[in-house]
């Protein structure tokens, strides 16, 4: 039944923090991996008494699952941290799960990198094609030629060049092939079975085994002879598919390679671990091990001889709801989520947020005491405060994308931010990232202004057993992309009751994030950095030696910051004296990330030391969405801060954005970033409250 979102008392779940001194949330950036320890490379992930090589007596041993590869599947970790399944008496290594979303993020990164050059490059090809053509090259059509194929030439996957770059460890659900190559569940992206070959038979492990061995297969479910559930699985050996076209059966399967691999497996015993891919999507589950208990070979639908594997899933495992795939689009029952109003936003947002009760009986709408708040899509300006003045914008028109031009991408360290990926994806967190502004020539639908486009995913608001609301996702969500802004009243901090209990406070601390202030973690590394000034004689000098030929030496500076110099001595004294000269002039570039900071915020950055930040963003009367998303210890988002219709760090926007790949239905949490005993009580006692976010390495306590 829907009930309309009036006014009502409800007992909060903050009720305990009744008479508290406000709490104060920061914008805690997302976590760096500390302990590069922490993550093992698949070489030893799949070390072969984990993976490769794996002795099962009976079909029911456990032995099978009595080391540290343990499923760790989303659906399964949420539903009873508590009774996290021992096997073989040990427990499932806590920070599995944590480990998993390290490496994927890194992969995550790498791969958004390789993306933006991947785009850049076919920019450049573009535009150099479209000059070439216009000025009607004097050497014929050669040049339009060669500019035309590298437009063509087939891109370089981002996705495989990411993998080469990240280091892993064991894994939950997965979104490409990619990732669980990274993750070393499987080692091809496009083959279904992984083996052992024959090259490893001088191993010792591998004395006694006929090579190959199959370790892993992947049951993709878009070929014509799959069947397969979750206890069993029969298994179309590999060869023979039309791997280009529909992916029928075109020849005859031959036992070699992972048919052969998977037949080894029957007669050593050796299981074998099973991941289920997804038809229209490319996410993949990572299922149990299985035991190859019986082969054969038939004529498949289309009259080809291929080979079927019979696996039984080990007994002695986690249960897995491997059924739930995750969809892209999920398609949601509504009414199995009892849905308690249609749209909180009132038909604000372009998408509207309806929430959901399963834990009230009856169900009730979010409204109460700190739940009466009036719906606002923007940031309201609390009285008294100015809003500063908008800053010249960029030149560019339509959109941006020549970061060498645009005045905004030179602002984030000559690169967009951006990618146009999804819709527009951050390729990484930065300090501040500078959007496209009011003053600038480009549209609505420049990447650079990513964070202002609104809602893009189906938000819901949802009732959680234990932190009252919580927001989750109906679609999948990329890493790097928006989720929403944190809006609410911008109010000086010392307008803000501390007697007041209010919860929706949300400090802007960029600055203090930057210095790792309070004990925050600083995110970025405040460190002089010459590439800026080098990128600017590299320039000038560049200019020169085109304008003069040989003259002048060349000199490449790359972003990195390395150069190489071809140059004559005249021209090295000229370089050091600049860099003596502009080092000792107060105009020392400061690099955040690799975002470059104006001079002037020097001194904020020094201001900022005691005080703590000078503005907040109160939404216990005005919010949006934002206002119900959780804490977590391991969060899925991450704040990130944005500049767009004014370069005042102080009152920069706060936009969250997703750090990891986020399945549907899986609940929005970011890092409230409490510290802890900072929060005291009206008589000067610490209060605490607890932490339900249900995370491996949960510091059970908010603050
Ligand atoms: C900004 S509100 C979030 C939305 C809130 N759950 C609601 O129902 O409106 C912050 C409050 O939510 C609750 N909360 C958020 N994350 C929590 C967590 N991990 N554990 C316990 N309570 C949490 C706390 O009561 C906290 O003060």
């Amino acid at each position: 039944m829907v009930v309309p979102c009036v006014v009502r008392e409800l007992s909060h779940p903050n009720d305990e923090c009744t008479e508290a001194v406000a709490p104060r949330r920061c914008s805690m950036r997302i976590k760096t991996l500390k302990n590069e320890e922490q993550a093992r490379c698949r070489s030893s992930i799949v070390e072969p008494k984990v993976f490769k090589k794996r002795k099962v007596d009976t079909p029911s041993s456990q032995a099978v699952v009595d080391n540290d590869v343990v499923t760790d599947h989303p659906v399964v970790a949420e539903a009873s941290q508590s009774q996290r399944p021992q096997i073989n008496g040990n427990a499932i290594e806590k920070s599995a799960h944590a480990r998993v979303t390290e490496t994927i993020r890194r992969f995550n990164k790498h791969y958004l990198h390789f993306v933006q050059e991947e785009e850049i490059r076919c920019e450049r090809a573009k535009a150099d094609q479209k000059a070439k053509k216009t000025s009607k090259s004097k050497v014929g059509n050669t040049y339009v030629q060669e500019a035309e194929d590298d437009g063509k030439r087939s891109s370089k996957r981002p996705d495989l060049k990411a993998i080469s770059k990240a280091c892993i460890d064991v894994g939950h659900q997965f979104f490409s092939r990619a990732e669980m190559v990274v993750v070393g569940f499987h080692n091809h992206w496009l083959n279904g079975i992984d083996c052992v070959g024959q090259s490893s038979g001088r191993k010792a492990e591998y004395q006694g085994y006929k090579l190959p061995l199959a370790v892993s297969i992947v049951v993709s479910g878009q070929y014509e002879d799959d069947q397969d559930n979750y206890e069993e699985v029969v298994y179309t050996g590999q060869g023979g598919n039309d791997l280009l076209g529909n992916k029928r059966q075109i020849k005859d399967q031959v036992m070699e390679r992972g048919n052969l691999g998977l037949k080894n497996c029957m007669e050593h015993s050796v299981a074998v671990r099973v991941t289920r891919g997804h038809r229209c999507a490319s996410s993949h589950d990572i299922g149990p091990f299985s035991q190859v208990v019986n082969h054969w070979a038939e004529k498949g639908i289309s009259g080809f001889t291929v080979f079927k594997f019979r696996l039984k899933r080990v007994d002695g495992q986690p249960v897995l709801t491997t059924n739930q795939v995750f969809h892209l689009f999920y398609i949601v029952s509504v009414s199995l989520l009892k849905l308690v109003c249609e749209d909180i936003s009132g038909g604000l947002e372009d998408i509207p947020i309806p929430a959901t009760n399963l834990v009230d009986d009856p169900p009730v709408a979010p409204t109460g005491k700190y739940l009466c708040f009036t719906y606002s899509r923007d940031i309201i300006y609390a009285k008294g405060i100015k809003f500063p003045s908008a800053p010249t914008g960029c030149n560019c028109r339509g959109s941006c994308l020549d970061p060498r031009v645009c005045s905004c991408a030179k602002l984030n360290g000559s690169d967009f931010p951006y990618v146009h990926k999804d819709g527009g994806r951050l390729v990484e967190p930065k300090a501040v990232v500078f959007e496209c502004g009011p003053n600038c020539g480009c549209g609505p639908a420049c990447v650079n202004r990513t964070s202002q486009k609104g809602l893009r995913y189906r938000l819901e608001v949802f009732r959680t057993p234990n932190k009252g609301w919580g927001v989750r996702s109906w679609d999948y969500i990329p890493s790097g992309a928006t989720i929403c802004e944190y809006i609410g009243f911008l109010k000086k901090t010392d307008q803000i009751d501390p007697a007041a209990d209010n919860n929706y406070v949300f400090d802007i601390d960029c600055l203090q994030t930057m210095k790792g202030l309070d004990g925050r973690e600083a995110s970025v590394q405040i460190i002089f950095d010459c590439s800026d000034f080098l990128f600017l004689f590299s320039y000038v000098i560049d200019i020169s030696s085109r304008i003069s030929q040989r003259a002048f030496p060349i000199l490449l500076c790359q972003r990195s910051g390395i150069m190489t110099i071809q140059f004559s001595p005249i021209w090295a004294l000229v370089l050091l004296f600049g860099f003596v000269f502009l080092s000792t002039c107060d105009f020392l570039q400061r690099r955040l990330g690799e975002v470059s900071l104006p001079g002037y915020w020097q001194k904020d950055v020094e201001k900022t030391s005691d005080g703590g930040p000078e503005y907040c963003i109160d939404a216990v009367s005005v919010g949006n969405v934002a206002r119900f998303i959780n804490h977590s210890c391991q969060p899925n988002l991450f704040v990130q801060c944005v500049l767009s219709t004014h370069h005042d760090i102080g009152l920069a926007r706060v936009v969250l954005m997703a750090a990891d790949n986020i399945p549907p239905l899986q609940e929005l949490t970011y890092d409230y970033g409490y510290i802890l005993d900072s929060v005291m009580d009206r008589d000067g006692k610490v209060k605490q409250m607890s932490c339900y976010c249900g995370a491996a390495d949960c510091r059970k306590r908010l603050f």
